[in-house]
């Protein structure tokens, strides 16, 4: 692995997946793996989840990690080539990049979309440009359009579930099932699960959202979509609940219909699915209370399980070296 910016650096899947359930299983079985070895992990953007998991994961391979908090705390950085560098931007990448291969291993950013010119963040110049310019490995904490170490964790935590339980008769059936916000979100989280599920190819992956909320058939092309959610969770065994704003008209909010939010009601048609959502969530706006604080909800467990999917990447990071 080179580089880990979505689910196309990642040859086989499952077998991530073991290695990570390896490092739950004996957390420290690599301490001496990173030793001497230091990622750098960059934020334009808020985290928890990411942040401190990515931290453990480093600190149990024997790594130093050091964060730096440049959107809040950093020089403003340019992006685009040849720009003219009157305005507010203060850096270009193509300096502060080069600097940081130096100072580090590994580098880890986390970059949300503008939402406001499509072309522009669905071509992740940011995280290309750490790419071009660093000569480290870049793993992405969350880039413009895609969230692989969320998705790699749901990936673990439904095939964790999976070997507890009785085998479902044939492929399990995945739902990821659009609800409302109140603000316009990214379509990283879904864009990346679909991508995720989608390679994995060990579901029956169906995806609910109201008209308008189409998200970009490179990451979707395999599942089965529909507008019509209780249709959707029929027979269910994993529903993953996620908002994001509207891919075509770009950046929007169009229906905001609260009856999209999911509530044990409408979890009956399910085979008592298990529920999923890759956190920060907005308490009886996106789910319920219901269903968040009860034994369905799995968003405890794929949050902790965050630690073993950047153990298992940084670990394979290291060992390409
Ligand atoms: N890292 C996980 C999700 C991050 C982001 N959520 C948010 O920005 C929530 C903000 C709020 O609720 O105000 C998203 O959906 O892509
Ligand atoms: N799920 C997730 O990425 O959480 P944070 O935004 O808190 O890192």
């Amino acid at each position: 692995m080179k580089n880990f910016v979505s689910v196309k650096d990642v040859k086989d899947i499952n077998a991530l997946v073991q290695e990570a359930l390896a490092y739950k299983a004996d957390p420290y079985k690599d301490i001496n793996l990173g030793t001497r070895r230091r990622i750098g992990m960059l934020f334009l953007n808020p985290s928890m989840r990411t942040r401190l998991s990515t931290q453990v994961a480093a600190q149990q391979l024997g790594m130093e990690a050091v964060v730096f908090n440049v959107g809040s705390e950093g020089w403003a950085l340019e992006f685009e080539e040849e720009a003219i560098m009157s305005g507010n931007t203060v850096e270009h990448v193509k300096d502060a990049a080069p600097i940081m291969g130096k100072y580090f291993d590994i580098l880890c950013i986390r970059t949300f979309p503008s939402l406001k010119n499509r072309d522009d963040d669905y071509s992740e110049l940011y995280i290309n440009q750490f790419i071009k310019y660093a000569g480290i490995p870049v793993v992405s904490l969350e880039s413009a359009t895609l969230h692989p170490l969320q998705s790699l964790t749901d990936i673990i935590t439904m095939t964790e579930v999976l070997s507890q339980s009785p085998k479902p008769q044939g492929k399990p059936k995945v739902v990821l099932t659009w609800a409302p916000h109140v603000k316009p979100l990214p379509q990283c989280v879904a864009n990346s699960f679909a991508q995720w599920v989608n390679a994995w190819g060990q579901a029956e992956f169906v995806i609910a959202h109201p008209e308008d909320y189409e998200l970009d058939t490179q990451f979707t092309q395999g599942a089965t979509i529909t507008h019509d959610q209780e249709e959707a969770l029929r027979d269910a065994d994993f529903v993953y609940v996620k908002n994001w704003s509207t891919f075509h008209d770009y950046g929007k909010i169009y229906c905001n219909d609260p009856s999209w939010m999911l509530t044990n009601e409408k979890l009956r048609v399910s085979r008592n699915a298990k529920v999923m959502h890759c956190l920060p969530v907005r308490r009886n706006v996106e789910l319920s209370d219901e269903i968040l604080d009860s034994t369905n909800s799995l968003v405890t467990t794929q949050a902790g399980n965050r630690v073993w999917a950047a153990q298992a990447v940084l670990a394979n990071l290291l060992r390409s070296k």
